[in-house]
C-alpha cells in the first residue's frame, strides 16, 4: 500500500518503540519472589504482555494467557509490580534500531507523532522520558488514559482527533494484533513492524517495515 497520503502517526510503545521485557520481567519475577512464587521464563512473560499491566499481573501470577488470579492476590500483586516496575523502568530498556533516526526524520516531514500503548499513562511518560523521545510526541495515551484501550479503535480515533487529522490519514504502528485490531476498527492504516514482541506474519498489516527509518523511506520515496 502506498502509505504517502498519511498526516500523521501514532506508535505503540512495547514491541516497537523499544524493548521493554528485560524490565517488565523483572518487575514480574520480583513481585512472584515476594510472594513467595518460582521466577518465569522471559520467553514466558513475554508471551504475557500486550494488554496492559492489569492483566500482566493476572497472566504472571498464573502463568496463563487467560488466567484471573485470586482479587486479593492480584491486588498485592499489583502493587508490587507497579512499585518494582516503577523504580527499575528503564534499567535495560533500550529503543529498537532506526527508533531514534526514524522518529527524527518523520518530524522533518512536519508530521505530528503520537503514542498509543496499552502502558499506563504514569509508567509510559516516565519511560519515554528516560528513551529520550518524550519531546518528540504530540500526545500520549495510556491503557488507562481513556475508558478503551487497544484493540479498541477509541484511542486511535482520539489521537488523530487530537492531532487534526481524519483516521485515514493516521498509520497507527504496532507490533501486534491489538495495534491492527485498534487501527482497523478506527478506520486507520495499520503497520506493523518485524521485528517486535508477535510474529508478523500473522498480523495482517496494511504495510510492514524493518525499521522506522524505512517508514520514513516511504513516506519520502514512495
Ligand atoms: O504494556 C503492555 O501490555 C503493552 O504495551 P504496548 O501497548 O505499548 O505494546
Ligand atoms: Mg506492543
Amino acid at each position: 500500500m502506498d502509505i504517502k497520503h498519511l498526516k500523521a502517526f501514532a506508535f505503540d510503545l512495547d514491541g516497537t518503540l523499544s524493548d521493554s521485557i528485560a524490565d517488565l520481567a523483572g518487575a514480574a519475577n520480583r513481585m512472584r519472589a515476594a510472594l513467595g512464587m518460582p521466577p518465569l521464563d522471559q520467553a514466558r512473560i513475554q508471551s504475557h504482555v500486550g494488554d496492559g499491566i492489569a492483566s500482566l499481573v493476572h497472566r504472571a501470577l498464573t502463568d496463563e494467557r487467560d488466567g484471573a488470579a485470586d482479587p486479593a492476590l492480584w491486588e498485592q500483586g499489583y502493587t508490587l509490580f507497579v512499585t518494582e516496575y516503577a523504580a527499575h523502568l528503564c534499567d535495560h530498556t533500550r529503543l529498537y534500531p532506526g527508533v531514534l533516526d526514524g522518529l527524527q526524520l518523520l518530524k522533518t516531514l512536519q508530521l505530528p507523532l503520537a503514542v498509543v500503548t496499552n502502558k499506563s499513562e504514569r509508567l509510559a511518560v516516565p519511560l519515554l522520558q528516560k528513551l529520550g523521545i518524550a519531546d518528540l510526541f504530540s500526545l500520549v495515551i495510556g491503557g488507562d488514559t481513556l475508558t478503551e484501550k487497544k484493540p479498541s479503535g477509541l484511542p486511535v480515533r482520539h489521537a488523530a482527533a487530537v492531532m487534526g487529522v481524519e483516521a485515514s490519514q493516521l498509520g497507527m504502528v504496532g507490533d501486534s494484533v491489538n495495534d491492527v485490531k485498534a487501527a482497523r476498527a478506527a478506520g486507520a492504516v495499520a503497520v506493523a513492524v518485524s521485528y517486535g514482541y508477535e510474529d508478523v506474519a500473522t498480523l495482517e498489516a496494511d504495510v510492514v517495515v524493518d525499521s522506522l527509518a524505512q517508514l520514513y523511506d516511504l513516506m519520502k520515496n514512495g
